[in-house]
């Protein structure tokens, strides 16, 4: 075996040659590389080699060989012991006393070429590796230690680098199941179609095994209860992130949580923000994906969970919403109008998941309202887009080589004070939270009675105290005139009848919604997207139609301003006023940009 030492990301970390059993005259040349590991074929005379990028290496695992049963012979009929290697875990009692092979499972999910349509897909490859050159099992095991060790260095690099995290003080030295290497999984049973429990046990949990990433869980029973949790537990325990499995409602309410906290400033810069698609619009989940080009619609929980596993940090704008009565945070989108009533109006079609907007979008397009209102708005020139989406390309681009060179940049919130004399608050939190009751998963009116549960991980349930009422929303502070004051007179301002006004930050607002095409997680940018009465039911229904592929920005009749903030005042009832799926009261409202203050789970990918 080779090790060198050598600083060149083609130069091999570590080197060792395997042999097929089943074929003669086939060498491995297998080499641990800093990109990844590079498998070299040889096979009579022929040299072939393939790179498995470290980028889609999830984990790995050192296993030893299971114990046959006696009657099971080598050479008999049901072996299948030349094939398949059986193995079990190292501390398994089944292990094979007589075995001395140990072995290295390494998890990779790797893009493939989707042969029937002309798209890509996720799919797993399990590299085995098989050390027998000593006499001893424990020197063979020690061999496949030290590359899962290498490996597991690197990947723990990677995902240090991509949360901007000091090295020494933060992962690398804390023990496995210290809370800082945890992530908490907020989960919503009743989300969209309610199978995030099975997604979570069948799909989610194996992949974190795989990964070696230990996870705290909460069960959601009842609205608001994740932001409960988040607005008074100590989020510093669970450094790692807090990931969704429901739809964008909770992500809503997580986000919302935060800024309700004293510490909100602190809280965003330390935690990172997942999603797995559970719910029925999962607009978040799929515009992070569009945002790295990752194949969504293929596996949009295999593709999410690895967008969070591989995970790289990435910004998120927010907008803050305020009215006399609220002020709230949205990350996805704030509507009046036609969507915004499709949304509110089809909740009643729950059950049937997604198609629910389809058939309320034909139902409200012949009952069409026009509302009357005011919409004024500060437009972002041509010139200053440009500037705006370059520096996205950037920001993407500098994250990306981060984790390639590790060298330092600065985060986007570095222009933000850090908020230290919280540090007392949060204990006071802490104290309380350890007091607080802890219940099984299944004790929470769960359907099942058994779950799948991993090696240091919990399962937690809000104590009742946490349910307190009186609130107040803090965040970052407007930097526009007050709703009592009159909109800058260089804001543009229409007046009149409108089918609709639709305001996103992000790409999509559904999996298969592209509403705001050109827009990025973090372009400091709101995409309003404006239709005026007057526009024709052909067009409006061409419109919608469009709206999978992002087409309706060409109807005639539909308008996509890039704006930095806007107002509106209905004048007219009988629409509804939505920020990210929740409605809120009938009433004049503000929205403006709050650009890349939170961060989300996203994947090392190219620029779509
Ligand atoms: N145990 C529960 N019982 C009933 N409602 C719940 C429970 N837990 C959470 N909720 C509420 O369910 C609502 C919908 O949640 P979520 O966003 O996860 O799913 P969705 O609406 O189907 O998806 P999307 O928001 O993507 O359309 C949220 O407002 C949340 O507060």
């Amino acid at each position: 075996m080779a090790v060198n030492d050598d600083e060149s990301p083609m130069n091999p970390i570590l080197e060792e040659t395997f042999y097929i059993l089943s074929k003669k005259n086939c060498v491995y040349k297998v080499k641990l590389l800093k990109v990844g590991i590079c498998l070299q074929k040889e096979r009579n005379g022929l040299l072939t080699s393939e790179i498995v990028l470290l980028d889609d290496i999830i984990g790995s695992r050192c296993m030893r060989s299971k114990r046959r049963a006696s009657d099971n012979c080598v050479c008999g009929p049901t072996s299948n012991f030349k094939s398949d290697p059986q193995v079990v875990d190292l501390n398994s009692l089944d292990g094979d006393e007589n075995d001395i092979s140990a072995y290295l499972y390494i998890y990779a999910y790797i893009l493939k070429n989707f042969k029937m349509k002309s798209g890509k897909k996720r799919e797993r490859m399990t590299i085995t590796l098989r050390f027998r050159s000593y006499d001893r099992f424990e020197d063979n095991m020690r061999e496949a230690q030290k590359w899962r060790n290498a490996l597991s260095h690197l990947i723990l690099m990677r995902r240090a680098a991509s949360q901007l995290l000091d090295l020494d003080e933060k992962f690398l030295h804390s023990p496995r199941s210290s809370s800082i290497n945890k992530l908490l999984i907020i989960l919503n049973p009743r989300s969209g179609m309610c199978k995030a429990r099975d997604i979570y046990q069948q799909k989610f949990v194996p992949l974190l095994m795989e990964a070696d990433i230990p996870f705290d869980l909460h069960v959601t029973r009842f609205h608001n209860d994740a932001r409960q949790l988040i607005r008074s537990s100590n989020l510093y325990q669970w450094q790692r992130g807090i990931i969704v499995m429901g739809g964008d409602g909770i992500m809503y309410e997580i986000l919302n949580g935060i800024m309700e906290r004293l510490d909100w400033h602190r809280a965003l810069e330390n935690l990172t923000l997942g999603i797995i698609p559970c719910g029925s619009g999962n607009g978040l989940a799929k515009s992070i994906s569009y945002s790295c080009n990752e194949p969504f619609d293929e596996n949009p929980v295999l593709v999410s969970s690895l967008n969070i596993l591989c995970g790289i940090k990435a910004p998120l704008d927010l907008m803050r919403f305020e009215s006399k009565s609220k002020t709230v945070f949205s990350f996805l989108s704030v509507g009046w109008g036609l969507i915004a009533d499709i949304d509110i109006e089809s909740e009643r079609l729950r059950v049937l998941g997604s198609p629910r907007f389809t058939i309320w979008s034909l139902a409200r397009i012949i009952g069409l309202r026009k509302n009357e209102g005011r919409l004024s708005f500060l437009r972002i020139s041509d010139e200053k887009l440009q500037g705006k989406v370059h520096r996205e390309n950037l920001t993407a681009t500098l994250t990306r080589s981060f984790s390639d060179c590790l060298t330092d940049f600065s985060s986007p919130l570095s222009s933000y004070r850090s908020l230290n004399q919280l540090d007392s608050l949060n204990l006071e939190t802490k104290e309380r939270l350890d007091h607080s009751r802890r219940d099984s998963f299944h004790s929470l009116c769960s359907r099942k009675s058994t779950y799948l549960s991993a090696h240091e991980s919990d399962y937690l349930s809000l104590s009742d105290d946490c349910n307190n009422s009186n609130t107040q929303m803090f965040g970052p502070p407007s930097q526009i005139p007050a709703l009592t004051q009159p909109v800058p007179p260089h804001w543009t301002v229409y007046e009149g009848e409108f089918v609709m006004v639709h305001a996103v930050s992000v790409s999509h607002i559904a999996a298969d919604c592209l509403i705001a095409p050109d827009a990025k997680m973090s372009d400091s940018v709101i995409w309003l997207i404006v239709i005026r009465a007057g526009i024709s039911r052909t067009h409006l229904f061409q419109c919608l139609i469009g709206l999978s592929s992002g087409a309706h920005v060409n109807v005639p009749g539909v308008e996509v301003i890039p704006v930095q903030a806007f107002r509106l005042e209905p004048k007219s009832t009988g629409s509804h006023i939505v920020v990210d799926g929740e409605l809120l009261d009938y009433e004049p409202f503000q929205v403006e940009i709050v650009p890349g203050i939170a961060s989300v789970y996203s994947r090392q990918g190219q620029e779509k």
